[in-house]
């Protein structure tokens, strides 16, 4: 098959890359870089000795879009390319609804144009906002407590609307749970730019000494340990989820929804305890005020897409911790030469 994988060049879509070109499909990249780095992709052709094609291009311009629908005849679309920040969508909400909803939207009208229908969604379980109860499932109640999970449920929305206009679209909705981790050989994994908003991120650079604390949001939730529970699941897992779905999008058709979590949840100090396990350094920590907008406890019920989709996650939290230091330690400043390039783009 051949594959569209928009934001492909991101954390998420270039360990998706790996394991698409491990199955021998044809990938095509188009990223317009503003949270990535083109270096990603030499390492995916390295992990994988295969090649893809790279587009550096925006969803914002259509032109750009339709150029790659007409360089190559695509099977398939899987669509990562978004902004993913929930504390900065609600600083910049225009920029998040502008770039996630009218890229989306420039997308869909181009593979209108060109006759292709097949596509798989980025979701995310912030669509479900604060659960009732748990395990989560796919028929669970949707709401949005940010302007990013607001664009997820628009997009939800506007792909459902589609679907029901014109039943031979093929859509599948990936509503991802904590993705965590990096690929077993270290060469890639996730690289944000600046201070990292997200739990894992910041505890790899608190063990390398680039930050001196970690902050623990709140020790008085509804939980065992009263620090907040998420469902991580390893990045590989989650990218091997995307290969499952792609042959039943294409027999089963229609428009599908399933959770990719691993049904257990892990604490924040579960978390802390898993990586000075594997990293053997010390993370110090100190509790502070809950962060405003987060929820006690999240994880899935993944029922569904273990019998649909013959999927389920294989790893484990030492494998989470193991596979994130690696990355970590084997390359201190992400794609980056140093420190400092880092944070330039950041601010560029
Ligand atoms: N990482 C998570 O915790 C998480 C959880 C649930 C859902 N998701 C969703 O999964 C997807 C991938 O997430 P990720 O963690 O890999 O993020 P990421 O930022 O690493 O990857 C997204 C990629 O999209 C690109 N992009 C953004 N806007 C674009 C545009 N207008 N045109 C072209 N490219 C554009 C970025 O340059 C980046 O490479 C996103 O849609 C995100 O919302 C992520
Ligand atoms: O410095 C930190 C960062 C996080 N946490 C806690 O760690 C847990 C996980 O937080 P984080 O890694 O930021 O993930 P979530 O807030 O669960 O959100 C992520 O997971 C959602 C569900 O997939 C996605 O929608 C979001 O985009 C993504 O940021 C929460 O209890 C946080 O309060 C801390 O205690 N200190």
């Amino acid at each position: 098959m051949k594959l569209l994988v928009t934001g492909g060049a991101g954390y998420i879509g270039s360990h998706t890359c790996v394991e698409l070109l491990n199955e021998n499909h044809d990938v095509v990249v188009l990223d317009n870089l503003s949270n990535s780095s083109e270096e990603s992709l030499n390492r995916v052709k390295q992990i994988t000795g295969k090649s893809l094609e790279f587009y550096k291009a925006d969803l914002l311009n259509k032109q750009q879009i339709a150029a790659v629908f007409a360089d190559h005849k695509i099977d398939a679309v899987i669509h990562f390319a978004g902004l993913k920040a929930v504390g900065e969508s609600v600083s910049t909400p225009l920029k998040y609804f502008h770039n996630n909803i009218t890229g989306t939207l420039n997308l869909l009208e181009v593979m209108t144009e060109f006759n292709v229908k097949n596509i798989v969604f980025s979701s995310s379980a912030t669509v479900y906002g604060d659960p009732a109860s748990l395990p989560i499932t796919e028929e669970f109640p949707l709401s949005a407590t940010n302007p990013y999970g607001r664009t997820k449920l628009m997009i939800e929305a506007i792909l459902k609307d589609l679907y029901h206009s014109d039943k031979s679209w093929n859509i599948a909705l990936l509503r991802y749970f904590n993705p965590v981790g990096a690929h077993q050989s270290g060469d890639i994994g996730e690289d944000p730019l600046g201070i990292p908003n997200n739990l894992v991120p910041y505890i790899a650079q608190v063990a390398m000494g680039f930050l001196p604390r970690l902050s623990v949001f709140g020790n008085d939730y509804d939980t065992p340990d009263g620090t907040g529970v998420r469902d991580f699941i390893h990045v590989v897992d989650l990218a091997l989820g995307h290969v499952k779905t792609l042959p039943k999008l294409l027999t089963h058709k229609g428009l599908m929804i399933y959770n990719l979590g691993t049904g257990q949840g892990y604490s924040v100090l579960e978390m802390i305890k898993g990586f000075e396990k594997a990293s053997g350094k010390k993370i110090p920590y100190k509790v502070v005020d809950r962060r405003p907008g987060d929820i006690g406890a999240c994880w899935a019920d993944p029922a569904k897409a273990k019998k649909a989709l013959g999927w389920e996650a294989s790893k484990t939290l030492a494998d989470m911790c193991q596979d994130t230091w690696n990355w970590q330690k084997k390359n201190p400043n992400g794609y980056r030469q140093s420190i400092k390039e880092k944070r330039e783009h950041h601010i560029g």
